[in-house]
C-alpha cells in the first residue's frame, strides 16, 4: 500500500525552479530515501509531504486522502501519525534526558504522568540509551546520544511515519554505524515507515530499501543495485560522493 503518493508536483521561488514534475510514492514499512545535492529541494519536498510547507502545483496524497483537501480535523489527525525529526533536531537544554523524551506526550496526551514515564523509559530503551542516561541533561550527552534522544522523543507518539532530515549529520563513522543499525532495528520491530533525507553513503547503501535523487527533475528511483548499476554519470557521481554535497 502506499503511504504516501506525491504526483506532478512543481515548486518554484521566484525564478528558483526547484522541482519540475516530480512524481514518486513510498509504501507501507519501508524506508525511504530522499537524495540530491544540496539546494535541490529535498527539505522543502519533505516539508509539503508533512505540512509544513505549501504545495504550489501537484497533488500529494496521504493515506489515499489528498492534503490540499483535508478538513482542519483531518489534519490534526494525519499530523499526529506523523514524526518530523529536523536536521539539527535540537532538545531542550533546560530538560533531562526522559523530560525531553516525555515532551510531546504532556503536551498532546492526557495520560497519567506515571504512564508518561513508562513509555519515555521504554522509548530510551528502544534507541539503545541505559536508564543511566535519563537524568542527564543534553550538555552531558555525546552527539550520536543526543540524536539517539532526538529519536526517542519522535517515536514516543507511536507515528506510523517519521521523517528524518539528515540523521547522521555530523556523527563520526562509529556513532553513523549505530545509528543505522538503529534504523533498521525500528524498522524490524516497529510497524513504520521511514522517510530519509541523507547525504551518507552509508545510510544509502545499507539502510534505505529504495530512494529517488532530485536534481529539478527526479533522476532516479529505485533501489541501490539499480542505482550501482545505472550508466547515468550524475548517479555514479553522486554515489561515490563527487557530487552529493
Ligand atoms: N521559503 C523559501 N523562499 C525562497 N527560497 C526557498 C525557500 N525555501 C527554500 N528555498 C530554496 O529552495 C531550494 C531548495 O531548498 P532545500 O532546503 O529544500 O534544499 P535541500 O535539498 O534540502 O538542501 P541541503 O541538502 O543543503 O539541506 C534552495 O535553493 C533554497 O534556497
Amino acid at each position: 500500500m502506499d503511504i504516501i503518493k506525491v504526483s506532478n508536483l512543481h515548486t518554484s521561488f521566484g525564478k528558483n525552479i526547484v522541482h519540475n514534475d516530480i512524481s514518486f510514492s513510498v509504501k507501507e514499512g519501508e524506508i525511504f530515501g530522499v537524495l540530491g545535492g544540496s539546494g535541490s529541494g529535498k527539505s522543502v519536498l519533505v516539508k509539503q509531504i508533512v505540512m509544513l510547507n505549501q504545495i504550489q502545483k501537484g497533488t500529494i496524497k496521504i493515506f489515499d486522502k489528498d492534503i490540499s483537501k483535508l478538513s482542519m480535523q483531518d489534519i490534526e489527525k494525519v499530523k499526529l501519525d506523523f514524526s518530523y525529526l529536523f536536521q539539527f533536531g535540537a532538545l531542550y537544554s533546560f530538560l533531562n534526558v526522559i523530560e525531553n523524551i516525555s515532551v510531546m506526550l504532556k503536551e498532546y496526551t492526557n495520560l497519567p504522568s506515571s504512564l508518561i514515564e513508562k513509555i519515555a523509559y521504554t522509548n530510551l530503551d528502544i534507541v539503545g540509551l541505559s536508564k543511566h542516561t535519563a537524568k542527564l541533561y543534553p550538555s552531558e550527552l555525546s552527539g550520536g546520544m543526543k540524536k539517539r534522544v532526538a529519536l526517542a522523543r519522535s517515536l514516543a507518539m507511536q507515528p506510523k511515519v517519521l521523517f528524518l532530515d539528515e540523521p547522521t549529520s555530523g556523527l563520526d563513522p562509529a556513532s553513523t554505524q549505530q545509528v543505522n543499525e538503529l534504523l533498521l532495528y525500528l524498522k524490524k520491530n516497529l510497524n513504520i515507515t521511514i522517510v530519509i533525507i541523507t547525504h551518507d553513503l552509508e545510510t544509502i547503501k545499507t539502510v534505505l530499501d529504495r530512494f529517488i535523487i532530485i536534481k529539478k527533475e527526479k533522476i532516479f528511483d529505485g533501489n541501490i543495485n539499480e542505482a550501482l548499476n545505472s550508466k547515468d554519470e550524475f548517479i555514479q557521481d553522486f554515489l561515490t560522493h563527487k557530487k552529493a554535497d
